[in-house]
């Protein structure tokens, strides 16, 4: 068993695609616009109209913006190989795929500068959360956690719990040490290991079973005033929390793009769904039912109630400047209710 499991580990982990030089000297080579240019700083962003060198062009901005670049002495080669190798490494799944993970990122951008919260964090902890958004799906399948342990997925036997973000972690940590992509080879080893530290528990954060178990802590947190974010506890707890808030933020944005966004989730879960038929023979739950499609609109009202409204309303308390966050999920939430109604 030893052996086999091995063998299981270095053949799930030791596959990662590096861009290639000549990729990383086009992208090198092109102008990179302004934030105010992309809208990165606005709650309302959206990706769809932009091609996939824009996307590549604003992250280098993200981080150029936040003095990452200047401050870690990354190369600006390496970090141009990085990010398409960070690309190359979603694949083409319905929407666990770079277009969300480059959204998050972009959502992490916008709340940690209108909050001025990167003050808060300090550059380390702000650096460990932008890779970590840009890496928390990476190589995802298009398949969630219980599938992997219903199909006893090479995964599953890696990690037991969290399966899925236990592999999107070692997925980050094996592009930033590979050749060509280390844009933390200039950090000290105390910097190095604090930022690796941070990227695990962010990562790992978007697993929606540790949010709701470490939810209740912060909610009381955030409702008593009695954070202090000097703790690190207590700024440990915020970044969590702050992953599934950039995680989820699609249910934040103006109902064109929300309408679209959930259109591509439940094709994903619907997609899983039918390979449970026809590979497990089992019949999926609900979400992930074509035959229970008529009920969307209602699932999403669940889901706004029961795990978005809470964190978003608890932010708003956090920073008045996240106001019009749970003002687009109570837009979105009405939404979804009159097409409810309508059915
Ligand atoms: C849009 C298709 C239906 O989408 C949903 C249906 C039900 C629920 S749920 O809150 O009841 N719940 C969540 C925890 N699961 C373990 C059990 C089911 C959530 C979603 C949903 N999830 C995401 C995050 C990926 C985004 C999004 O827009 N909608
Ligand atoms: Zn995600």
């Amino acid at each position: 068993i030893a052996m086999a499991k091995q063998s299981v580990t270095l053949e799930v982990l030791s596959y990662h695609a590096s861009a290639s030089l000549e990729d990383a000297q086009r992208l090198r080579s092109l102008r990179v616009p302004s934030s105010v240019h992309f809208k990165l700083h606005d709650f309302k962003f959206d990706d769809i109209y932009m091609q996939d060198d824009d996307t590549l062009t604003a992250c280098l901005r993200m981080f150029l913006d936040l003095d990452f670049v200047e401050r870690f002495h990354i190369d600006y080669d390496v970090l141009c190989r990085w990010l398409l190798s960070v690309k190359k490494n979603y694949r083409n799944v319905t929407y666990h795929n770079w277009r969300h993970a480059f959204n998050v990122a972009q959502m992490m951008f916008a709340i940690l500068t209108a909050t001025q919260w990167w003050k808060i964090f300090g550059e380390i902890e702000c650096l460990a959360l932008i890779i970590a958004c840009l890496c928390h799906d990476l190589d995802h399948r298009g398949t969630n956690n219980s599938f992997q342990i219903k199909a006893s997925s090479p995964l599953a036997q890696l990690y037991s719990t969290s399966t899925m973000e236990h592999h999107h972690f070692d997925q980050c940590l094996m592009i930033l040490s590979s050749q060509g992509n280390q844009i933390l080879s200039n950090l000290s080893p105390e910097e190095y290991s604090r930022v690796v530290k941070v990227l695990e528990d962010a990562i790992l954060s978007t697993d929606l079973a540790v949010y709701f178990r470490k939810r209740g802590a912060f909610l009381s947190l955030a409702r008593s005033g009695g954070y202090n974010w000097a703790y690190s506890d207590h700024r440990d707890l915020l970044r969590g929390m702050l992953m599934t808030v950039c995680d989820l933020a699609a249910i934040t944005k103006p109902w064109e793009i929300e309408k679209r966004v959930a259109e591509l989730v439940s094709s994903e879960f619907f997609e899983q769904g039918d390979i449970e038929r026809r590979t497990l023979n089992i019949t999926p739950i609900d979400i992930m039912n074509r035959e229970k499609e008529d009920q969307l609109p209602m699932m999403q009202v669940g889901f706004i109630n029961s795990i978005c409204l809470p964190i978003y309303e608890a932010f708003t308390q956090l920073s008045d400047k996240l106001m019009p966050l749970v003002d687009g999920v109570r837009m979105n939430k009405q939404h979804w209710l009159e097409i409810a109604e309508s059915k």
